[in-house]
């Protein structure tokens, strides 16, 4: 492909499509968007990341990946459009130009490359990243349960071939270790937003402990605001609050680690839908839930703006 023009935003697409369209898309919006390699997968895979910034050093930054669960392919497509509407919006919508001139949106597609690449070619099901090691039967980790805070506990699993298997290290698996080198070496990350799918909730941390954090009520409240921004969109209903009090005991997350390394809004989605279609979202309904989800973000980015 030769440009994103010829991309269509309402299908989904295979890693080797994604990666043509970041490269089209930086080439053609060069004045505001980079792409950073921060690391690379078990399989060899490039670890991109999407950077908008309208100059200044180190500014203040705002976090969004998709995809660290690779099944969860309306993630990406939600991505993939987000930044298209970054782009588009940026000069027109005042709230995201205000966001744009004072702070940088991170953007990671692709978090489980050799997840991703694993869905389109044998098991469009697979979750878990494709790290193999000595000894062990079973592949991969899951990389929601991988990463320091609260590592081995509950709601995280020691064996292999469990699909919440948290590997045998915290930071073990390098698409983890890619993103907690990078933002940690940045060291001005106000905001963290991981997106996964499916349950239509909006969440912040603890997931390790049903035990609050220090501004759970302006997390709560900013929850609120952002779930009903997006329901004014197309009608879709979100439940919100903490991790472990509104989903499920989860350790070893990525917001856990977020919020304790300083990161005060940290948030996770699961986006459509409730369990009718699942992970096998119809492409029909990217745009929609990309659209609402567009609405929920732009609210926790201007609350990080202003607080
Ligand atoms: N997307 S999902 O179906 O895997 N559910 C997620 C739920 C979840 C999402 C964010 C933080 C902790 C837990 C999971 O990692 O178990
Ligand atoms: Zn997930």
């Amino acid at each position: 492909e030769r440009s994103t023009s010829s991309f269509s935003y309402s299908s989904y697409h295979t890693l080797e499509e994604i990666y043509s369209w970041i490269d089209n898309f930086v080439t053609e919006h060069s004045n505001i968007v980079s792409k950073i390699q921060i690391g690379n997968s078990f399989e060899n895979r490039s670890i991109l990341v999407l950077k908008f910034s309208t100059g200044g050093s180190r500014h203040p930054a705002i976090w969004i990946d998709t995809g660290i669960h690779s099944r969860e392919w309306i993630t990406h497509a939600t991505g993939i459009w987000t930044a298209n509407k970054i782009v588009s919006d940026y000069g027109k919508d005042r709230v995201l130009t205000d966001i744009l001139k004072a702070m940088d949106i991170f953007i990671e597609l692709v978090t489980n490359p050799d997840g991703f690449a694993f869905t389109h070619s044998m098991n469009r099901l697979w979750r878990k990243n494709k790290s193999i090691r000595p000894g062990i039967f079973c592949i991969g980790v899951d990389l929601n349960r991988n990463w320091k805070s609260g590592f081995g506990g509950n709601g995280s699993n020691s064996n292999p071939c469990s699909e919440t298997y948290h590997g045998p290290s915290p930071q073990s698996e390098p698409e983890v270790a890619a993103i907690v080198n990078f933002i940690t070496a940045h060291g001005n990350f106000k905001a963290l937003i991981s997106i996964h799918s499916y349950s239509q909730m909006l969440m912040y941390p603890y997931g390790r402990s049903l035990e609050p954090v220090s501004n759970q009520r302006e997390l709560y409240d900013l929850a609120k605001d952002a779930v009903e921004a997006l329901y004014k969109v197309h009608g879709i209903e979100y439940f919100f609050g903490s991790i472990s009090t509104t989903l499920y005991v989860a350790s070893g997350i990525t917001v856990d680690w977020a919020y304790d390394s300083g990161i005060k809004y940290a948030f996770s989605f699961e986006l459509r839908d409730t369990g009718r279609y699942g992970f096998l979202l119809p492409a029909t309904q990217i745009i929609p839930t990309a659209q609402e989800t567009w609405m929920a973000l732009r609210t926790i980015m201007e609350h990080t703006l202003n607080h």
